[in-house]
């Protein structure tokens, strides 16, 4: 797919749906889906391949803004393939072939007029791995800011990041140091702090909190509480409990890349529709 110059910039234009009626109850997502009124995020009949694999199927799903969305399942299921399609990081694998729409703000991702470049501005990430650059924090948080020759003040920015990252009162009096002398719970922060420098719309997630020991995973937690006033989140999480605990909305991705149930957390965890989602949450498969 060819990359034009334009940005995405222009998504906030088309802020209504662009297939009015997806917002009636059963008119999208799986049977069971949530009626969301203002999704920032539509998916619609997204499959990924690659190569000749399918490993995604047809995903509708509708996620709402400044929620926590939480996207579970056994490994290999297709949740972080979904999770790049969202930011068109899968446009970075050779092998990988995206079909469907997938709207943002009402403007389909996947039109020839988005830059990927701009739209991973609107939506940023976060990895598995800390991995902050060999730069100083404060170099770490103002790197998309460069990027996008921001002209403010940067050391205002830099300081709202790593207070919105809460990190700021841990690094305050040492910006000017190594990003890798920080502890891996404080790298994760750092890169959280980066990620959302910028100010995006929409903050990927992908298992962010799985390398860090018990302290470090539950102040990660609080923190994406925090930032989902502001931002919209969507996470990759293996382990449930953190699902259950962080999450409004659940998907829940099965074996061959099956979207089988996106809802309410609560519901998907007290009373799901599907007996395979029952067994996958009662650790019967999985
Ligand atoms: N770069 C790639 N090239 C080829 N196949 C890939 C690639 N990335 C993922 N796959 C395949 O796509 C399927 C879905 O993988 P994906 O990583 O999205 O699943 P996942 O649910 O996120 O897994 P995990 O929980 O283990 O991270 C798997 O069969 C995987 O082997």
């Amino acid at each position: 797919m060819s990359e034009p110059e334009t940005d995405a910039e222009g998504t906030d234009e088309a802020v209504s749906s662009p297939t009015p009626g997806s917002n009636i109850a059963g008119a999208s997502g799986p049977e069971s889906g949530p009626l969301i009124e203002e999704p920032i995020i539509q998916s619609k009949d997204i499959s990924v391949f690659y190569g000749d694999e399918q490993a995604l199927q047809e995903i509708t799903m509708d996620i709402p803004e400044k929620q926590v969305t939480a996207l579970i399942g056994p490994s290999g299921c297709g949740k972080s393939t979904f999770l790049r399609c969202v930011n068109r990081m899968n446009d970075l694998i050779t092998s990988a072939r995206v079909e469907g729409e997938l709207y943002f703000g009402g403007k389909n991702v996947y039109d020839d007029d988005v830059d990927p470049v701009a739209l991973r501005r609107k939506i940023g990430m976060v990895f598995q791995q800390p991995n902050p650059f060999p730069k100083s924090i404060r170099d770490n948080v103002a790197y998309g800011l460069d990027i996008q020759e921001f002209d403010g003040d940067v050391d205002a920015r830099v300081e709202e990041a790593l207070k919105g990252a809460a990190l700021w009162d841990e690094v305050k009096d040492q910006l000017d140091e190594s990003g890798l002398e920080l502890s891996g719970g404080q790298q994760q922060r750092l890169c959280i702090a980066r990620a959302i420098a910028p100010d995006p719309e929409v903050v990927l997630m992908d298992e962010p909190a799985s390398a860090l020991d018990p302290v470090a995973t539950s102040q990660i937690e609080d923190l994406i509480a925090d930032i989902s006033e502001e931002y919209t989140v969507i996470i990759v999480t293996h382990n449930m409990q953190q699902a259950a605990r962080i999450s409004d909305k659940t998907g829940v991705f099965l074996t061959g890349g099956e979207l089988v149930e996106f809802d309410d957390t609560q519901k998907i965890f007290e009373n799901p529709d599907h007996q395979r989602v029952e067994d996958y949450i009662t650790g019967k498969f999985g």
